[in-house]
């Protein structure tokens, strides 16, 4: 029934402007799924390859259509997956791309579902997965790679920790998201935005924990639920030559493990992603047993999604949190396995998307279907609500 028939290829466009791979996927009963690639401006070292997508789309073409077509049944995603990788034939999909393989892999699992009549997360997660939804953490202040003359911390995130439901949750971040906007226009700071749609103020990243602390004590007073909030650092981008660069000031490794547990302790974070080096394993592991208790230290580009470099972290007890994202692997196969090991690990899984999204939803069911304890899709902005209205969507029993 979900034998697959015919898989197409195509360039569309993503938020940033830049062109992605989509694919569409048939099966012999008429099943039929589409996804497109995200893609990252601040990406890790040790991620899968995103090849330009004209490149990608013609090697896909080549490898691993032919393999797929009249071979392969979309509603068995191991096997889809499997398929690309020796398709592929290299560790990091260097050949078709992560970003023809990751589209192909959501696009299967999508025919999948529509063949079993089920929702994605059913498809994915079993009988027994639509009751927990996971926390979004949303980009509400932010710079780095995502944005310039902004703050160097790359992400902001409020973290809306007490919220009774999903959908409670996602209004209280956009609220957060606003209430900043007013605190930047008391203080006549201009703010364009970011490519997540967090604002992007020319401000001190000092300034942006006070503005955050406020706008987020302001909405959990209306509100009357649990705020806290958290931040991406993706000190990978910020280190170089053996320090971390704050603008024209720089901290050694130490004093870097400092600075991010003095703010754990002022600001009560619950999340802290990336504080490190994306090599830094010992400083990873210094930091989770300084403040581990308290908050989650968040492995992106450490861990790439990737079990073998997860497995090191473990070992050495480098963090406490793994970021999930399917591209930076190349399948949802590989995903799942990630998040598996994890959560047999007594770490927390946190669905994310990227800094380049489509209106592509798929996260929104892979967090649901893996009970995921967190997933990160910004505040606002189309193809951020796409999965924030899709998170809503599924509580309703309207997917
Ligand atoms: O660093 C990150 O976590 C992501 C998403 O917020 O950014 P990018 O997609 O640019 O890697
Ligand atoms: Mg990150």
């Amino acid at each position: 029934m979900t034998r697959i028939t015919s898989v197409a290829l195509r360039r569309v466009l993503d938020s940033r402007g830049n062109p992605t791979v989509e694919a569409d996927v048939l099966t012999e009963s008429g099943g039929f799924g589409r996804a497109a690639a995200p893609s990252g401006a601040s990406t890790g070292e040790y991620e899968a390859i995103e090849l330009p997508p004209t490149e990608a789309i013609a090697a896909a073409r080549r490898h691993a259509v032919p393999r797929l077509v009249d071979e392969v049944h979309a509603g068995n995603q191991r096997e889809v997956d499997a398929t690309l990788r020796a398709a592929d034939g290299s560790e990091n999909f260097s050949e078709i791309g992560a970003n023809s393989a990751v589209a192909i892999s959501m696009a299967a699992a999508k025919a999948g579902a529509d063949v079993l009549g089920a929702p994605l997360y059913q498809h994915l997660g079993g009988a027994f997965r639509g009751d927990n939804f996971p926390t979004p953490l949303g980009n509400v202040i932010g710079g780095g790679e995502h944005a310039k003359e902004a703050t160097n911390i790359q992400e902001f995130l409020a973290a809306p920790v007490g919220a009774p439901s999903v959908s409670e949750a996602v209004f209280a971040n956009a609220k957060v998201h606003a209430r900043a906007s007013e605190i930047l226009d008391e203080r006549d700071v201009p703010a364009a935005k970011g490519d997540e749609g967090a604002w992007a103020p020319p401000v001190s990243d000092a300034d942006a924990f006070e503005i955050m602390g406020e706008a987020v004590s302001d909405v959990e007073d209306e509100l009357g639920f649990e705020i806290g909030f958290g931040l991406d650092i993706a000190a990978s981008e910020m280190f170089e030559d053996g320090v971390y660069h704050y603008g024209d000031e720089t901290k050694t490794t130490d004093e870097q493990i400092d600075y991010v547990a003095e703010m754990v302790d002022e600001y009560d974070l619950v999340y802290v992603e990336d504080p490190l080096d994306e090599n830094d394993y010992e400083g990873f592991a210094e930091l989770t047993e300084r403040v581990g208790d308290r908050t989650l230290i968040c492995g992106d580009d450490l861990f790439v999604t990737n079990v073998d470099r997860l497995q090191d972290g473990i070992d050495v007890g480098a963090a406490n949190s793994i970021l999930i994202k399917p591209n930076q692997i190349g399948t949802l196969t590989d995903a799942f396995d990630a998040v598996e090991l994890a959560s047999r690990n007594g770490m927390d899984a946190v669905i994310s998307h990227r800094s380049g999204e489509t209106e592509d939803a798929t996260i929104a069911h892979l967090a649901v279907a893996t009970d995921a304890p967190f997933i990160k899709t910004g505040t606002v902005q189309g193809e951020r609500t796409a999965k924030l209205n899709e998170l809503i969507r599924i509580a309703d029993d309207a997917v």
